[in-house]
């Protein structure tokens, strides 16, 4: 062992006993805050003497309650902290730090050695860092540079100097098991034993090995979108949760987790990405889905088709009638020129075509749907359109209330005071009697008055019809967007380009679900616009940033609706065009519809072309499967050649993958997905394949990533990775037409050590360029 080994070792124990001693005080800090706590929350009302007699008792009352609520909010929120704190130098115990840079500072003539960890620990005097935090401004040193001359930018500036030397460190539980000077290693070793391992059913961070380029995503911090991207595998849903943590770091105080959403393409996917934040000492962001939020704001006004039906839909339909014209809609629907249409057709309500629904009260109209009308459009039109809406509810409201008295001398009031049941009654009674400001003793004293008593009936019957209103429930958001479609010809009004050629077809099928109250999912964020400017879209300024990660799967239209929703909010975009599966997004999403959005001047664009995931023969294969896959650079990492295996029928598929993974279980991989096209393929698969042990199959509903062997539709896969991926049938009659290349090559790059292709008579033509050129092993 060397001497420098020995010294870094010595290093190593006496930082260990650092975190130690810090932590014990700690545990002691946390347990004394949290009997502090419970102390003041059981005498809280002990110490505050409530007296309200005089002005001066009343303000000593007020003054006493608000000491007691700020000491229990300092001691609690110092219990959180020192139990954040706590977790981090529990982590801390197992990884102290991984790297170290020795840096001279220009006109600095000592040369500092820093250490860097996921995070900072000062000595006892708590004047000298033991470590930095990664994130710190001068840990980017460390990220960005080989030694030489080397910068970094701090809030007073930029500081430039020397990196003399850059370390590496395997530190595991106080032991430190290697290091590395990288400026001697060829490679970098520590991220190839991190490749080397196998997959986990939650991601982990990637601190002690980012690279150059997703450093600059990590801390891109300029312009007001940022918009990524990358290959599959290149790391970027790892660069956006890294880049939450920074963002955490870099805004402590002003920013929280949960002032942050990351739009995620699944629950699978938010399970298996919500360790990162934690293990990095963060709280997490709030995740959500697409649908989830439509389906949030929707409110139940329909059923609504998800994402992977429609996906589904296109996958299985094709040889169905109505199929062009279905593809057709979910693309047009899609696309920048209907949101406009939509904006222009609401622009147009302002002078005609509101529809309101009538408003009725025990059977019988109040006001109609033509009243309503008629009302709103004798509102002044340099009104603001939401004002005009308000104006409307208010007349309304002041309708009920005449309604409320006309009401209350009918037979039917008398009918109900009959039937109260004793307990309602004493209720009432008691309700009245408070009114009339009868004290809780002489509520006995009170005699009911009847007249009060039908007034309080007939103003709760009225309660639930005075919700709806003010909810704006009679307006007929479902008739206003029917009347798009009603017509076909109607469309040319607000739409700038043709509309498409099986509009008519499109608006028949349309009108056929709104009336069964159902939505397709391309009608969707229309709905949910159309509302949005009708109302007024309500804005959520509580949220600072979104991350919308597999952006390729949005539409522009939906890319247009995030942009109205969170105007004031910064956005952090990362996608792969060569994974856009669905049908809207396919032709449509570029990095021109991203940069439009906020102009390209205004948008910081970041495209990564290294790929992390698989070894260096899968990805040289999977690149081979797409137009400009050239670009895409394979991380140096062993492995074998995918291999083919052509079978004549489908009782030797299945033997055959039975084999196979048996074989790979054998090899000691944990995760296996069988990667079928659809879920009506996967479920086939399944069934044939039930014979393997532990099998399981994922559905749209399944929210945890598993483990073992699993089969699973293409769609579903996305983002998440396997040790080792069978594609369960890549023949041609399966994989045949353009559009289902992406698909192809999004099911391929989930592998991160071993792909095992099977095809059913000829394969795919997706893999000519790869059998010529021998990427993949045929057997
Ligand atoms: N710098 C890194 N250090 C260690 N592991 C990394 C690094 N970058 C990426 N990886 C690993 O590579 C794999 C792929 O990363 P990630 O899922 O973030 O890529 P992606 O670009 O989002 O992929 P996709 O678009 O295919 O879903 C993960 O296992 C991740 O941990």
């Amino acid at each position: 062992m060397s001497l420098e080994y020995q010294q870094e070792q010595k290093r190593v124990s006496s930082v260990m006993e650092t975190i130690k001693e810090e932590k014990n005080r700690l545990e002691e800090e946390t347990s004394r805050r949290k009997y502090e706590v419970i102390d003041i929350r059981k005498h809280f009302w002990e110490e505050v003497k409530v007296n309200t007699d005089t002005f001066d008792d009343y303000l000593e009352t007020i003054i006493g309650l608000r000491q007691e609520a700020q000491a229990l909010s300092v001691s609690q929120s110092s219990h959180q902290h020192a139990t954040k704190r706590l977790s981090q130098l529990r982590r801390m115990e197992e990884i102290p730090y991984f790297g170290r840079i020795d840096f001279t500072e220009e006109g600095s003539s000592g040369q500092e050695q820093i250490y860097i960890g996921i995070s900072t620990l000062s000595d006892t005097s708590g004047e000298n860092f033991l470590i930095y935090d990664w994130r710190a401004p001068v840990s980017s040193v460390y990220y960005d540079y080989q030694p030489g001359p080397a910068k970094y930018e701090t809030p007073d500036g930029v500081i430039e100097g020397n990196l003399e030397k850059k370390w590496q460190y395997l530190i595991r539980r106080g032991e430190l098991q290697s290091m590395f000077d990288t400026s001697l290693t060829i490679g970098d070793e520590i991220l190839q034993q991190v490749l080397g391992k196998g997959t986990d059913k939650q991601m982990h961070s990637i601190v002690a090995t980012i690279q150059q380029e997703q450093n600059r995503i990590i801390r891109q911090d300029q312009g007001r979108p940022l918009i990524v991207h990358g290959a599959a595998g290149s790391g970027k849903t790892s660069a956006a949760m890294q880049r939450i943590a920074y963002l955490l770091y870099k805004y402590r105080g002003h920013l929280n987790a949960d002032q942050i959403i990351l739009f995620s393409p699944n629950s699978m996917f938010s399970s298996y990405v919500s360790n990162v934040l934690p293990e990095l000492g963060e709280d997490n962001m709030q995740q959500v889905t697409f649908q989830e939020y439509l389906m949030y704001r929707l409110d139940k006004d329909f059923q609504v088709e998800n994402p992977y039906e429609q996906l589904e839909y296109a996958l299985t339909a094709a040889n169905t009638p109505s199929y062009s014209s279905r593809v057709q809609s979910m693309q047009f629907k899609a696309s920048i020129h209907f949101f406009k249409a939509i904006q222009s057709y609401r622009q147009s309500l302002e002078l005609s075509g509101m529809v309101f629904k009538n408003i009725t009260f025990r059977g019988e109209p109040l006001v109609t749907a033509q009243q309503l009308t008629e009302q709103f459009y004798r509102y002044d039109t340099s009104l603001r359109f939401p004002n005009r809406l308000e104006k409307l509810k208010d007349w309304l409201l002041k309708k009920i209330k005449e309604v409320q008295k006309e009401e209350r001398a009918k037979p039917w009031v008398q009918e109900e005071i009959e039937l109260l049941s004793n307990e309602d009654y004493h209720k009432a009674h008691a309700f009245l009697a408070e009114k009339r400001g009868y004290q809780r003793e002489a509520i006995a004293d009170y005699e009911m008055e009847p007249k009060a008593l039908a007034q309080l009936i007939v103003y709760q019957k009225l309660k639930p019809l005075r919700k709806r209103i003010s909810a704006y429930q009679f307006i007929d958001f479902k008739g206003i967007y029917k009347q798009l479609f009603t017509d076909p010809l109607h469309i040319n009004n607000w739409l700038e380009v043709d509309a498409p050629d099986k509009w008519a077809s499109i608006c028949q099928e349309t009108l056929n679900m709104l009336d069964e109250n159902k939505l397709f999912y391309e009608d969707a964020t229309p709905f949910l616009l159309l509302k949005e400017l009708i109302q007024g879209f309500q804005i959520n300024s509580s949220i600072k940033h979104i991350v919308v990660d597999e952006a390729q799967d949005y539409s522009p239209f939906q890319f247009e609706f995030l942009k109205r929703l969170f105007p004031a909010t910064k956005m952090t975009v990362l996608g792969d065009f060569n994974q856009a599966i669905f049908t809207h997004a396919s032709e449509h999403v570029n990095f021109d519809t991203l940069t439009n959005l906020y102009g390209s001047e205004k948008t910081e664009l970041i495209n990564i072309s290294r790929s992390y995931r698989s070894t260096k023969p899968i990805i040289e294969f999977t690149r081979s499967l797409v137009p400009n896959g050239a670009q895409i650079i394979p991380f140096e990492r062993d492995g074998e050649r995918p291999a083919l295996k052509k079978v004549t029928d489908y009782t030797e598929l299945h033997d055959s993958i039975a084999e196979k993974v048996r074989a790979l279980r054998q090899a000691d991989y944990h995760s296996i997905a069988i990667i079928c096209k659809s879920a009506e393929e996967s479920y086939r698969a399944y069934e044939s394949l039930a014979s393997i042990d532990g099998i399981k199959l994922l559905k749209t509903t399944s929210s945890e990533y598993e483990q073992g062997v699993v089969v699973v539709p293409s769609y579903l896969s996305k983002g998440i990775e396997f040790d080792a991926v069978i594609i369960y049938d890549a023949s041609e009659h399966i994989y045949n037409d353009e559009s289902l290349r992406r698909i192809f090559y999004t099911a391929c790059t989930r592998a991160m050590h071993d792909l095992q292709l099977y095809s059913v008579g000829e394969p795919s033509k997706f893999m000519r360029d790869a059998l010529r050129d021998g990427l993949v092993e045929t057997c």
